[in-house]
């Protein structure tokens, strides 16, 4: 293995690999996959598995007029999970362990943490973790809605050194290599700018893929801006697979951060989603400036949304520039209450003995990143 820089990596498998044909799952493709699992153990890498593929291997199960119904496609799910994982289990000599993560878990810090260490603790047994989202109990409001970017909070959880999404193509093309001929592989990228969400279609269509190339556009963005080495291949190819033990790049890579950011910002910036919106003038930028991020009742104009003591706010101006992400240390009710105070005495009073709006320890600077 030349990647003795690579102590966890996650891998993350589209469904196209899993279940082909939409006739329950096979293991055609998964076993040069599994192989390279094997190989990483057996390396000292740690790898956490990333599986898509429930609602494709319980496809079959179900009469093809109701497949578009939201009820019957969570049921898909439900069954298909069961013959997904026990696919992927049959392939390796090691346990491994079910997963299923949604948003709701992902974007609560309780929770988050939690999951973290559950990764680490089935590692540190040697245990395969193999995640999904957990596709029977979201709705477009819990769910993280594909697992391109799931697999980049993965990621980010597991503080993973690499992530290597698997899909059905080569790699990132500078324009959608189905529609287009001429289209060019992109062996590198540096910067994940609007030009390389351009190149990206939408959703998936067609196949059995969900999110298409821009929500891989969008994990790669996350885990780079963690320091993780960001890889899309061919997974059909086993070759892909040989390429990486030997350390070179058989996709499109895209390279880490110089400087990632801190996990608890990473996490508020990328994984978390504000419950609410708070509205703010005057000095709230200069002290965003000296890197004090004290927010006053004072600078408050108006509170959006409800959210609770301990939720993820955004802080914005009134033209709209997003400042900062952070963790609400008030209820979007007494918040009201605070900043549509005249009497400023009583509020900066208030605020003196309840302690600051705005937790310092969880605060994503957006401006900045
Ligand atoms: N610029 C592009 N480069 C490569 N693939 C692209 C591009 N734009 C759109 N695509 C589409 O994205 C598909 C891969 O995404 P998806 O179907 O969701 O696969 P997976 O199941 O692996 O997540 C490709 O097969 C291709 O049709
Ligand atoms: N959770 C879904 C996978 C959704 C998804 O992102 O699929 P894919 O684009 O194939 O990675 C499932 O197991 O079917």
């Amino acid at each position: 293995m030349s990647h003795p820089n690579w102590k966890r990596v996650v891998i993350k498998v589209g469904s196209a690999l899993i279940a082909p044909n939409q006739q329950g799952c096979s293991s055609h493709y998964l076993l040069s996959i599994a192989q390279f699992i094997v190989r990483c153990r057996a390396a000292g890498t740690q790898v956490v598995l990333v599986s898509s593929g429930s609602v494709a291997a319980g496809a079959h199960m179900f009469p093809d007029q109701e497949k578009s119904n939201i009820a019957v496609k969570k049921a898909m799910a439900a069954a298909g999970q069961t013959e997904m994982i026990s696919t992927w289990d049959k392939l390796f000599d090691f346990p491994s362990a079910q997963m299923l993560l949604t948003h709701a878990d992902l974007r609560d810090r309780e929770r988050y943490v939690s999951i973290r260490e559950t990764i680490f603790s089935l590692l540190d047994h040697n245990i395969l973790p193999i995640v999904n989202e957990n596709d029977t109990v979201t709705t477009d409001k819990l769910k993280v809605g594909d697992n391109d970017n799931l697999s980049a909070m993965v990621a980010a959880a597991a503080d993973a050194d690499a992530l290597i999404i698997c899909s059905d193509i080569d790699g990132l093309y500078d324009k959608n290599p189905h529609d287009h001929d001429d289209a060019k592989l992109l062996k590198r990228v540096d910067t994940i700018d609007e030009s390389i969400y351009a190149m990206a279609g939408g959703a998936a269509k067609g196949g059995v893929g969900t999110g298409g190339m821009r929500t891989k556009i969008e994990a790669a963005e996350k885990a780079v801006s963690h320091g993780i080495d960001t890889y899309i291949i061919n997974g059909f190819t086993e070759l892909s697979f040989n390429m990486l033990l030997k350390g070179e790049n058989p996709g499109t890579h895209f390279s880490p951060y110089d400087k990632p950011m801190l996990e608890n910002v990473h996490w508020m910036r990328h994984t978390s989603n504000a419950q609410g919106e708070v509205i703010v003038e005057g000095d709230f930028d200069e002290s965003l400036e000296r890197d004090s991020e004290q927010l006053t009742s004072s600078e408050i104009i108006d509170v959006k949304g409800e959210f609770s003591v301990g939720d993820t706010i955004l802080v914005r101006k009134e033209d709209g520039t997003k400042l900062v992400k952070a963790k609400s240390n008030y209820s979007s009710c007494l918040l009201n209450f605070i900043a549509n105070q005249d009497n400023d005495e009583f509020a900066s009073e208030f605020e003196e003995k309840t302690g600051p709006i705005i937790s310092d320890q969880h605060v994503a600077n957006l401006e900045k990143e």
